[in-house]
């Protein structure tokens, strides 16, 4: 089963890979008129009721696979209002082609002629809410023909997201739906037919796993979450760099908490810091209190960060994630504590594959098996693991992605704090298994546009500017 938006992620991700939606429209049109000729005996006629749409460019394309049944094309609308241009180019081939395309303006008019199959081509993922017109009508006018009907990918009216219809739908008898399942179509007779997305465009994270940033346009402050950055101590330059990805990667507000030993140098990485020092030099449980208080008030906590690994700074970590039921990234030494951990906290934590081995999980040099192991062991410990290797592997216990961005130039040190702090920042609002995707993607697209600008001997710190690019694409795009 595959939502409207994942759907929408995966086709971006397919094209991305050299397999562009033209040519899905092409295999989705196919799979139509396959569907129209299991129900249509030989001299029946066709009927195609199309919206503007890529629902609708799908039945232009199934069009010109159906000749023997004299297919009727109704476009609801004018052409030059079609949405899309690979719809368009399709509408226009039928066109010159003289196939019997009748343009709809008002739904009053559409006369489907008694046909013995409607394909009902008005809308499919694309429709959020009721039914509008003129589909409202034509889904009325549909639902009244004895025909059978046909729906191409969803019935028109039902929401692809929820599987709700919101008012008046078109009753189909099949529903041939592209790639996977979509909801709410139990009730139904469904073919899913496969329209050549290869596998890897879902597995591999790529441009279009970031269409869940999309800032809203009523964005207000906080929409985008506060971060609490909890690190330092032995290392200063670790909570600086993540605290900076985090304001990078879309945080509205990122706070660093760490010992008042280090403060001072981590505030001189970045003026722009709030930092916030407790007393000593490192953690221990004697701040579990004021880091509680603290991590309440964020949205999510990166959990790690130059902590060190002094067995009285990972009992506090422990003592910490045993009653935090929060958000958090966990990084670095604090890794090796969660196995042993019981708590009701939902953690993104971020391995290499030492760390992962000392987490007591499973290695594995080639991708597809660290792929499956890791999926298991993430079911394992209850949490998210974004694993991170030449090919990173990020696995929630249910479902698992591959990251291939990045470049041999980023195994200098801290890059793995700019991850952590990016991780972080998308974690505050979203699900931790897109955080994680998106979180490596984004860190390696970063790491690859700094190569392609000035070549090898990159800095961690050269990951921070490059970030929103990599996150939000190109201003132009
Ligand atoms: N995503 C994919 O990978 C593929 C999608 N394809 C097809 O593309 C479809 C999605 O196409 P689109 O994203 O263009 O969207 P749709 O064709 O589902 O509908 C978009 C149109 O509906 C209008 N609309 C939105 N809400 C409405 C409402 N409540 N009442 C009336 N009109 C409304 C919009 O203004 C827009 O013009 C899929 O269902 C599938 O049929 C296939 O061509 C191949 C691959
Ligand atoms: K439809």
């Amino acid at each position: 089963m595959i939502t409207a938006e994942r759907m929408a992620a995966v086709d971006e991700n397919a094209a991305a890979l050299g397999v562009p939606r033209k040519q899905l429209m092409e295999s989705s049109g196919n799979a139509v008129a396959r569907a129209v000729r299991r129900v249509a005996a030989p001299g029946d006629s066709v009927a195609l009721v199309c919206g503007r749409g890529n629902n609708g460019g799908d039945a232009f394309v199934a069009a010109r696979f159906l000749d023997d049944h004299d297919p009727t094309v109704h476009l609801l609308g004018r052409p030059e209002t079609i949405a899309t241009d690979i719809a368009r180019e399709n509408w226009v081939a039928l066109e010159r082609a003289e196939y019997d395309t009748r343009v709809v303006r008002d739904a009053q008019e559409l006369a489907l002629d008694d046909p013995d199959v409607v394909v009902d081509a008005m809308l499919g993922t694309g429709v959020t809410g009721a039914l509008r017109e003129p589909e409202h009508t034509a889904a009325a006018a549909i639902n009244d023909t004895d025909a059978t009907v046909v729906a191409v990918d969803v019935p028109s009216g039902v929401d692809a997201d929820t599987g709700e219809a919101a008012g008046v739908a078109v009753d189909a008898d099949h529903v041939v739906t592209f790639h996977d399942a979509k909801p709410g179509l139990d009730d139904h007779e469904v073919t899913v037919a496969d329209i050549g997305i290869p596998e890897t465009a879902e597995l591999f994270a790529g441009p279009g796993d970031r269409t869940v940033l999309s800032r809203p346009a009523d964005a207000h402050k906080g929409a985008f979450g506060e971060v609490l950055v909890v690190g330092g101590g032995p290392y200063t330059g670790a909570p600086a760099l993540a605290a900076q990805a985090a304001m990078r990667a879309g945080a509205d507000l990122v706070r660093v908490v760490c010992p008042e030993s280090v403060a001072r140098e981590v505030q001189s990485f970045e003026e722009g810091l709030i930092v916030r020092p407790f007393e000593g030099d490192r953690l221990t449980t004697d701040h579990l209190d004021r880091i509680r208080a603290l991590a309440a008030d964020h949205d999510a906590v990166v959990f790690g960060p130059g902590l060190g690994d002094d067995p009285a700074t990972l009992d506090a970590v422990r003592a910490f994630l045993a009653d935090y039921d929060g958000r958090a990234v966990v990084d670095a030494d604090a890794l090796q504590v969660v196995p042993d951990v019981d708590t009701d906290a939902t953690l993104l934590c971020t391995p290499h594959q030492g760390e992962l081995r000392a987490m007591g999980g499973p290695s594995a040099d080639d991708w597809r098996e660290r792929l499956d192991a890791v999926a298991d062991f993430a079911a394992d410990i209850g949490h998210t693991l974004l694993v991170k290797g030449a090919y990173d592997v990020i696995a929630d216990g249910s479902d698992a992605r591959v990251n291939r961005t990045g470049n041999p130039g980023m195994t200098v040190g801290g890059t793995g704090d700019v991850l952590a702090g990016t991780a972080g920042a998308l974690l505050a609002t979203q699900a931790p298994l897109n955080a994680g995707t998106l979180a490596a993607y984004a860190n390696g697209l970063a790491g690859d546009h700094v190569v392609e600008d000035r070549g090898y001997g990159l800095l961690a710190s050269d990951l921070l500017p490059a970030l929103p690019r990599a996150l939000w694409g190109d201003a132009d795009e």
